[in-house]
């Protein structure tokens, strides 16, 4: 068994879209395939990737450094002989061969893409859905059958006024999400609370909506949404600083009882401690977004989930952000909070399985082996042109 070749591509995920940070109108992504020299239903074995949202394609990155550390190496020490597989852990320590610690920033989005092709593979080698394996290697055989979803948008672009604001959202809740997100920061403190009016006229209650300023606040700005938001109970406030900057975290936390959510741009185990250690956040209020895309793939996912439980963290305080079917094979196979959703935005690597409904803001996974790409059409033809095209 090994890996015959590792593909990956540039593919575009851009749109009109802005959050407080960024426009997406030249956002990018990696596409990842792992092509095995196993066969399934008499077809070679090839694992799929993609690096979520936010952070560009990583085609240089793994062209110079990662792609050849794995053609380098003896297939044998790719290989989990337990369990019959390709070993994940195996191929992400050759992944980090010859890399200093820190600034994780620099190269955890590659990783994390290679890494989900990797277990993309290990799951259809095993003939099972990826959060059914985790479910029985780390949880006691024990899966969630479904998992709460909210659906993010709320997007500032132009044209966009309060009623089409209203529009996405009341097209959320047909859609049986129970609870939405939209963007906050871009526009003047004022405004922005006359757009979330607008949408709580729709959802009709505070603990249906999430407000996400992306890192945009300094501390001032941030006590004063703050302070202008507590009267609406929201389900949560998120990312109001600098992702990097906990004791404005702490200090907010101060001002602020009702809960946060942060964590999307924290990309290693360590930075997530620091984040726990420093940054005020409430184990019995709080949510984290940790992005195994992100944040070097699922095999050091598994490392923060320790970090969380060590400093009395519940896995299920922890909600991914990107909206992408490999967080939640891992809520679902290792008992996280919920997963993010993106229904009409990234298309198309946000969303989940075709013909899965939402149901009172929870959805169900397919069970194919793998993560399911093969279940999303539209972005499984972006997928098999890499992994099978010539
Ligand atoms: O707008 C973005 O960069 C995405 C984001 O923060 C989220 O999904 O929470
Ligand atoms: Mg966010």
């Amino acid at each position: 068994m090994r890996i015959v070749e590792i593909r990956e591509k540039t593919a575009s995920i851009a749109s009109p879209i802005a959050n407080a940070y960024i426009d997406f109108s030249k956002m990018t992504c990696s596409v990842v395939a792992v092509v095995t020299d196993v066969i399934r239903d008499g077809k070679p074995v090839i694992g799929y990737g993609f690096n979520s949202n936010g952070r560009y394609g990583q085609g240089a990155l793994m062209r110079d450094r990662f792609l050849a550390r794995i053609a380098e190496a003896d297939p044998e020490s790719l290989i989990d002989h337990a369990n019959d597989n390709l070993d994940p852990f195996a191929i992400w320590k050759t992944l980090m061969t010859n890399e200093k610690p820190g600034g994780h920033g620099e190269r955890s989005v590659a990783v994390g893409t290679i890494d989900m092709a990797v277990w993309d593979a290990v799951a259809k080698i095993a003939g099972k859905p990826l959060y059914r394996l985790l479910a029985e290697r780390y949880r006691g055989g024990v899966a969630d059958d479904k998992v709460w979803v909210y659906a993010a948008g709320g997007y500032y672009y132009p044209g966009k006024d309060h009623s089409k604001l209203q529009d996405e959202m009341r097209g959320y809740l047909d859609r049986g999400y129970s609870t939405v997100k939209m963007k906050i920061g871009a526009v003047s403190l004022g405004e922005d609370i006359s757009r979330i009016e607008a949408v709580l006229d729709v959802v009709g209650d505070g603990q249906r909506l999430c407000v996400d300023a992306n890192g945009r606040f300094d501390l001032k700005t941030a006590v004063a949404y703050a302070e202008a938001m507590k009267p609406y109970n929201l389900f949560w406030y998120e990312e109001a600083g600098d992702p990097l900057d906990y004791a404005l975290q702490a200090e907010l936390s101060k001002h602020y009882d009702r809960p946060m959510a942060t964590g999307e741009n924290l990309f290693s185990h360590q930075d997530a401690r620091n984040l726990l250690r420093h940054g005020g956040m409430n184990p019995e209020r709080d949510f984290l977004q940790f992005d195994c895309a992100l944040s070097y793939g699922l095999v050091e996912y598994l490392r923060t989930l320790e970090v969380l439980d060590e400093l009395g963290w519940s896995s299920r305080r922890v909600v991914p952000h990107g909206g992408h079917q490999m967080s939640l094979n891992i809520a679902a196979g290792l008992h996280l909070g919920g997963n993010e959703s993106y229904p009409d935005v990234f298309q198309p690597f946000g969303g989940f399985a075709d013909g899965i409904r939402v149901e009172d803001g929870y959805v169900g996974l397919p069970e194919i082996p793998g993560v399911g790409f093969e279940a999303k059409s539209a972005l499984y033809a972006v997928m098999r042109e890499l992994g099978e095209g010539a």
